[in-house]
C-alpha cells in the first residue's frame, strides 16, 4: 500500500498519526500487539514509531531487542532523539528510569511524565506513532486519552469473557473523550498443539467479533496462540520481522491493511466556515 494514501497534517511535530493501543485487562499482548503492528506497518512502506507509555510495565525495549544500559541521546538538552530499533523509532519510559525502581506514582504524575515523553521526543517524519498504554481505563488512561491527540485506539482482547468486559470499558472510554476506536484486535484465538496438530479455542471464541459488532466497530482481525510467538517477543526478536511468511506475521500484515483502511476513513477536522452579513 502505498505511504501516500494517508496524507494527513501533523498532531505533533514530527507525527502524522498517533494510534492508541489499548486494553481493559492486563496481559491479552497489547505490548505484543503494538511491537508487530509496528512492524507491520512499517513493512507497508510506513515510518513507524512507538511510545510505551506502559509506565507500570514498560516492555517493549526488551520486545524490540534493546539493551538495557542503551539510553537515548539529547543534542540540545531538551528534547530526546528515539532509539532506533529494527528500523522503529523506539521512545519508553523504562529508557530514562532504573528498571528496578518500582513506578509507584500517583495519576497525574505518571501523565505528565507521558506528555514530557511524548512532546519531548524529537520523532522524525513518523506516519504512525503506536503507544502501549498501561492497562486499563483509570485516570491515568482517562487524562492521556484526553490531552493527546490521538488519531484513533484499537483495543486488543481475548475472546475470553472477562477480558470482553474490560474491553467494552475500554471502548468506552475513548467514546467519552471522542477519540475514534478504529477497531478490536482478538488475541490468543485459536491455539495449535505442536505436537498433535489439535486446534482449540482455549479463551473461547467469536468473543471479539461480538464486541465489535455490539459497538458499531470492526473486528481487523485474530492471531493466534502460539509458544512460537511468545519465544520470539521474549528473545527481542519480533515475529513480523524474524518469522516474516509465518501465518501469525501474516495475521499482523492483514491487521496492518484493516487499520489503514479505517484511518483512511476518518474524515480530516472539517475547515471552519466563514460566514458574511450586511
Ligand atoms: N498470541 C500469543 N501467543 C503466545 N503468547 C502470547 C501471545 N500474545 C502475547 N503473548 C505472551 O503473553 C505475555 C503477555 O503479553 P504482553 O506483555 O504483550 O501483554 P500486555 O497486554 O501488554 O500485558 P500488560 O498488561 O503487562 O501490559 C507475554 O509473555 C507474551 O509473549
Amino acid at each position: 500500500m502505498p505511504r501516500t494514501c494517508l496524507r494527513r497534517k501533523p498532531v505533533i511535530e514530527g507525527v502524522k498519526n498517533i494510534v492508541a493501543v489499548a486494553s481493559g485487562k492486563g496481559g491479552v499482548g497489547k505490548s505484543t500487539v503494538t511491537a508487530n503492528l509496528a512492524l507491520a506497518l512499517q513493512k507497508l512502506g510506513h515510518r513507524v514509531g512507538v511510545l510505551d507509555a506502559d509506565i507500570y510495565g514498560p516492555s517493549q525495549a526488551q520486545m524490540f531487542g534493546v539493551s538495557p544500559t542503551q539510553k537515548p541521546q539529547s543534542q540540545d538538552g531538551q528534547s530526546f532523539d528515539p532509539i532506533e530499533a529494527q528500523g522503529i523509532q523506539l521512545m519508553s519510559m523504562a529508557f530514562l528510569v532504573d528498571q528496578s525502581t518500582p513506578m509507584i506514582w500517583r495519576g497525574p504524575m505518571a501523565a505528565s511524565a507521558f506528555q514530557q515523553l511524548l512532546n519531548q521526543t524529537r520523532w522524525s517524519d513518523l506516519d504512525f506513532l503506536l503507544i502501549d498504554m498501561p492497562p486499563g481505563t483509570g485516570d491515568i488512561q482517562l487524562t492521556m486519552a484526553q490531552k493527546v491527540k490521538v488519531t484513533g485506539a484499537v483495543i486488543v482482547t481475548t475472546p475470553q469473557d472477562i477480558a470482553l468486559l474490560d474491553a467494552e470499558r475500554g471502548i468506552e472510554m475513548f467514546r467519552q473523550v471522542k477519540v475514534p476506536v478504529l477497531g478490536v484486535i482478538e488475541n490468543m484465538s485459536l491455539h495449535t498443539c505442536s505436537s498433535c496438530g489439535h486446534s482449540e479455542p482455549i479463551f473461547g471464541s467469536g468473543g471479539g467479533e461480538r464486541i465489535a459488532t455490539d459497538y458499531q466497530t470492526q473486528l481487523l482481525g485474530q492471531l493466534p496462540l502460539t509458544r512460537r510467538l511468545r519465544e520470539l517477543m521474549d528473545a527481542g526478536t519480533p515475529a513480523v520481522a524474524q518469522e516474516p511468511e509465518s501465518p501469525t506475521s501474516q495475521a499482523f500484515g492483514q491487521i496492518a491493511e484493516q487499520l489503514i483502511l479505517q484511518l483512511s476513513q476518518l474524515e480530516e477536522a472539517p475547515a471552519p466556515t466563514i460566514q458574511f452579513s450586511e
